[in-house]
């Protein structure tokens, strides 16, 4: 697998409508210690400014869209990411086959180009909701089945939950294999809508490449310090 630019341990998720939130919050995390992931609420309320603020402090750029449609709208979708100068894009790995080809085609493997991984179950879905959708033997069984789907095709990695890391680390090794872990949460922080939850720490130990962490460290009094306390932690 070609080399694509080095990833940040810890994206932390700016998930907020609000420009000035965005703003203060760029304001105070230090671009050393972490990247930014501009995800569906920011983006859809404020756009590729939001990517361009954080990309003029220095932040590597998690732009978290979720395609998920037809091979030929995910193709192009993923292109105009590739566009905005982001570290890291990702797909939804249940479009299927066709879907990953051409998101993989829209975006080729290189150093200037974003990584590129796939999502496999949610962070928020445990078994029972699985199987209100027709998976019936569990978020385990449909992480791997769509990992492995994911490496077929060609892509950088997967986005998962830390208790799936080491399983996925071995369809992605080595330097450029991504193992992208939300749902993490340090010991004594809500849980919110999370379900298949991890320390930080653990989270690496089991394999996890880059760390997802939004409001253990937004909602904090002092996201700056938090994520500080959070990084000497590891
Ligand atoms: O693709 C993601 O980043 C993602 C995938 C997933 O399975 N679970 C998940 O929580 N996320 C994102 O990771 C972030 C987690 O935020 P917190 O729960 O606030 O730490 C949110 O921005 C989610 O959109």
């Amino acid at each position: 697998m070609a080399c694509h630019r080095s990833q940040p341990r810890i994206y932390v998720a700016l998930d907020t409508a609000d420009e000035g939130r965005v703003r203060d919050l760029l304001a105070v995390l230090d671009p050393s210690l972490c990247g930014v992931k501009i995800g569906k609420e920011a983006f859809t309320a404020l756009g590729p400014r939001a990517v361009e603020w954080a990309r003029e402090r220095g932040f590597p750029v998690f732009l978290d869209l979720k395609f998920h449609d037809i091979p030929n709208t995910v193709a192009q979708a993923c292109r105009a990411a590739a566009d905005l100068d982001v570290a890291l894009v990702n797909v939804h790995a249940s479009g299927g086959r066709r879907m990953l080809e051409a998101a993989r085609e829209a975006i080729a493997p290189g150093a200037d180009t974003p990584a590129l991984i796939a999502v496999t179950v949610l962070t928020s879905m445990e078994d029972a909701d699985l199987v209100e959708i027709g998976v019936s033997d569990g978020a385990e069984a449909q992480v791997e089945r769509l990992a492995r789907l994911t490496a077929d095709m060609g892509l950088d990695g997967v986005v998962c939950s830390a208790r799936e890391a080491a399983a996925m680390r071995a369809l992605f090794p080595g330097e450029s294999g991504l193992v992208v872990t939300p749902g993490v949460r340090p010991a004594g922080s809500a849980r919110d809508d999370q379900r298949r939850v991890v320390t930080p720490a653990e989270a690496l130990a089991n394999g996890a490449t880059s760390l997802v962490i939004g409001r253990p460290v937004t909602a904090a009094a002092e996201p700056g310090k938090t994520l500080e306390a959070i990084v000497a932690e590891l």
